[in-house]
């Protein structure tokens, strides 16, 4: 074995083929994220990883991996006795029950961590349920299972370890080529609360309107091209998923609820003063925080933009067969909202892209696309105030915005899972193609954000 793979992190994985043969990876739960990990711990030369999902699905588990080199055990009681590396990548909602299932069985010495959206939870059953010589060195991939975690944010989160295996924790993670952010839990979740919570709960909302309207979004003019294509794919690309993961993050995150609560409060607030036509205000309130947020409009009237969506790739991905026709003015009470939202917690996204997922990214690109074009916003706003179908479907995203933020506040799990399945099954006819038109959207918008770096 080479220095590099003692106690430090820079080994290469050609340096550490030692270790790669004797180090047990393990991990608890072989649902979508487990299953990634294990297949990325195998291509990168790891000959021991041990797997187990719950035990009545072992015998299936088997037979499916039969000719893998993965490992299947029938619970973590096996996983966690004989593993160095152990990753819970189970439910949110259950890894507090998990943890104190199988924290008896930990090896010696080993290290722990979760793979959960919400990292609180999952600190306070480690600290709850390990014996004290567990270390604790946490992750959290910030992209789905369908996406290459190639150059995607990775968050380590060191909580309680030695040294060494701090950094072999490092080394394993590796693998995936995604790239570190290393935060400590508090602080991911007061970002993650702002670049997945809120993201989420707008996106849910769009869905949510354009339910109960009965619009099929991609069958409707006024949702083609340019940044309405972001809106659909998106949104859909959300309730294409599974609601649990969506619902955790939202509601176990102590963070979320402060940030959720407000941007329901600037849609609650914005609404107000355009169905009250307050023209001035109304205005005076948005270009503040954009200039909060973006920066003052220089002398073109150029606000800062990082992200840079295209004409160009905004229009390539539609689900719609509608032509696109000349811009319908829209009010995007959605991003008005959001930007209101960040001014009023004093939140700058662009610090928060150290923790962006792909819809995050997404929205912060589709935001900085309407406030940089004064002329677009000067029609968003006019539109927002005397628009009178625009003003319908305000209303629509308005209830739906409190719906959200309510079910999330009252924290019910049960209400999320119902609320969530409703709209999805409205549109489950288009949610496949949605999430491969949305998957080859980010692509390709990565390779461009890649390429301008
Ligand atoms: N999907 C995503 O985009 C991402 C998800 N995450 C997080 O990763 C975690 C896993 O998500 P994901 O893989 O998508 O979810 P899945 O539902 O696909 O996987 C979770 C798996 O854990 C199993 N499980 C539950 N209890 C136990 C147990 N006691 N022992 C062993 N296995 C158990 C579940 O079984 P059963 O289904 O029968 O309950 C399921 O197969 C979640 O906390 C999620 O928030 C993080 C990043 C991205
Ligand atoms: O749609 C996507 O790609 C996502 O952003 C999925 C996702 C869901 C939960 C996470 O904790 C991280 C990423």
């Amino acid at each position: 074995m080479t220095a590099s793979c003692h106690g430090t992190t820079t080994g290469t994985p050609g340096e550490c083929f030692a270790e790669k043969r004797t180090v047990n990876i393990g991990i608890i739960g072989f649902g979508d994220m487990g299953r990634l990990y294990a297949q990325k711990f195998i291509e990168a030369g790891w000959q021991h990883v041990n797997v187990c999902d719950l035990p009545a699905k072992y015998d299936a588990l088997r037979e499916e991996l039969a000719d893998s080199p993965i490992r299947v055990f029938r619970d973590g009681h096996a996983v966690s006795r004989r593993s160095d590396f152990i990753i819970y990548s189970v439910e949110a909602e259950r890894i507090n029950a998990v943890v104190a299932l199988y924290a008896p069985s930990t090896k010696m010495g080993a290290i722990v961590a979760g793979q959960t959206s919400v990292k609180a939870p999952e600190v306070r059953a480690f600290e709850e349920h390990m014996p004290e010589d567990v270390n604790i060195v946490t992750c959290h991939s910030l992209h789905g299972p369908k996406i290459d975690p190639t150059g995607q944010p990775l968050v380590i989160v060191r909580h309680r370890s030695t040294e060494d295996k701090y950094h072999l924790t490092v080394r394993i993670l590796s693998s995936l080529g995604s790239e570190h952010v290393f935060l400590s839990y508090e602080e991911h979740d007061r970002i993650t609360a702002d670049t997945q919570a809120v993201t989420h709960v707008a996106f849910l909302s769009m869905g949510t309107a354009w339910k109960t309207q009965r619009v099929f979004p991609w069958e409707d003019r006024n949702y083609v091209g340019g940044i309405e294509n972001v809106k659909v794919n998106m949104a859909l690309r959300i309730y294409g998923s599974k609601w649990h993961v969506y619902a955790g993050l939202a509601i176990l995150n102590p963070s979320a609820r402060i940030q959720v609560r407000q941007y329901a409060l600037s849609v609650s607030e914005l609404f107000a003063l355009m169905i009250q036509e307050r023209k001035e205000e109304f205005r005076a309130r948005i270009l503040r925080a954009a200039d909060y947020v973006f920066g003052q409009a220089g002398e073109q009237r150029q606000r800062s933009r990082k992200i840079l969506l295209s004409d160009e790739v905004l229009d390539r991905f539609s689900l719609s067969s509608v032509p696109k026709e000349k811009r319908k003015p829209n009010s995007h009470l959605s991003l008005l909202a959001i930007v209101d939202c960040w001014h009023a917690l004093r939140i700058n996204p662009y610090d928060h892209l150290i923790c962006q997922t792909p819809p995050f990214r997404l929205w912060v690109g589709i935001v900085e696309y309407l406030f940089n074009d004064a002329e677009m916003l000067e029609s968003t706003i006019n539109a927002a105030l005397y628009d009178m179908d625009t003003r319908g479907e305000d209303l629509h995203f308005y209830s739906a915005a409190q719906g959200w933020a309510q079910c999330i506040e009252i924290g019910s799990m049960e209400g999320y899972q119902l609320r969530f399945q409703d709209t999805s099954s409205f549109f489950q006819d288009r949610l496949a193609d949605a999430g491969k038109l949305s998957s080859e959207m980010i692509a390709t918008i990565t390779r461009h954000i890649h390429q301008t770096d």
